[in-house]
């Protein structure tokens, strides 16, 4: 079992410490009493998601797996937006290749944060728009900071949410209010996600939102690890397994989509109506 004596925690600790100095875009530290893991994203100034910052969210929980991590919170740097979801600005124009990568690293972050054996918190500190809300929606357990936003906006932007992140929607909100969510592109804001369940708790300020999130965390201390995952395996594997079967096929759909022309059109015209930064002519 994970931590069972001082010296494995000892380990894993500097392990930790060696690999989050490694990973500049991921911190991660461990709780040395509880084993708990925080990582934190901090890719300024939005944690928009571009291919290197996925790539080290996928490796950091590659090695939190294989660490036998207790639990694992996930929050941002920013005090103001947790991620602003996909970087919108490397979709624009894309070198194809580049695209390719970074949708097959987008699905292998959700296989493994969605699937993970150890239980999750999303400390939703900050705005949560489309890939924001797709990284909550992984976790087991959301707990949010008030004033903000979360949701999937893909339809406003032109396109539909793939079937992996329709599932993970339905599953935390049931059928009905994910078909009025996503068919509207619906961000809602803190007191609302509470209403529909899309987060669990609202906190007002980080550090209330880290103690509720240990809260959760600590409910499994008596449970064998193994018959937690286990059931989490059976409650999210056949949503998993969808993804696993149709990955190629969908990341060739994906660069498809993206690459072609009214797609680019419909998203030059939403980041000169929505970003401040504007692209260059
Ligand atoms: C075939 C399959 C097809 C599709 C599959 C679909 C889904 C797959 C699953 C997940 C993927 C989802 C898709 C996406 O994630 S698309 C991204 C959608 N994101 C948004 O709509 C958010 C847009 N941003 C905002 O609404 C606001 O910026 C935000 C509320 C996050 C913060 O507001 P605030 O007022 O605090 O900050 P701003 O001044 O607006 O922004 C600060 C700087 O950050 C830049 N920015 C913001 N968002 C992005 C972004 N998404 N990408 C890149 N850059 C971003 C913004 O331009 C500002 O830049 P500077 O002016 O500081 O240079």
């Amino acid at each position: 079992m994970a931590f069972r004596t001082a010296r494995n925690l000892a380990y894993f600790s500097n392990y930790i410490r060696n690999y989050s100095t490694n990973g500049p875009l991921v911190n991660v530290t461990v709780n040395e009493k509880s084993g708990f893991a925080t990582a934190t994203l901090q890719r300024p100034s939005v944690n928009s998601l571009n291919l290197e910052l996925l790539t080290e969210i996928s490796h950091t929980l590659q090695q939190l797996e294989k660490n036998k991590c207790r639990g694992l919170i996930l929050t941002s740097a920013s005090n103001k937006v947790f991620s602003a979801g996909l970087d919108l600005f490397e979709l624009h124009k894309p070198n194809a290749d580049k695209i390719k990568q970074m949708w097959s690293t987008l699905q292998e972050v959700w296989i493994k944060l969605y699937g993970s054996s150890y239980p999750t918190v999303a400390v939703v500190n900050g705005h949560a728009p489309a890939g924001g809300c797709m990284l909550a929606l992984s976790c087991e357990y959301r707990v949010m900071l008030n004033n903000f936003i979360i949701g999937l906006n893909e339809a406003q932007i032109g396109f539909s949410a793939p079937m992996w992140l329709i599932d993970g929607m339905r599953n935390t909100i049931g059928s009905r209010q994910a078909e009025f969510a996503l068919t509207a592109g619906t961000l809602f804001k803190t007191e609302e996600a509470l209403k529909i369940g899309l987060v669990d708790e609202v906190a007002q300020s980080k550090e209330e939102a880290i103690e509720k999130a240990e809260k959760f965390l600590n409910k499994f201390a008596k449970i064998p690890p193994h018959a937690r995952s286990m059931t989490k395996a059976a409650l999210r594997g056949a949503n998993i397994q969808a993804l696993v079967r149709n990955k190629d096929e969908e990341v060739r759909s994906y660069v498809d989509f993206v690459t072609d022309s009214q797609f680019q059109d419909s998203l030059g015209e939403f980041i000169e109506l929505n970003l401040k930064q504007k692209l260059s002519k």
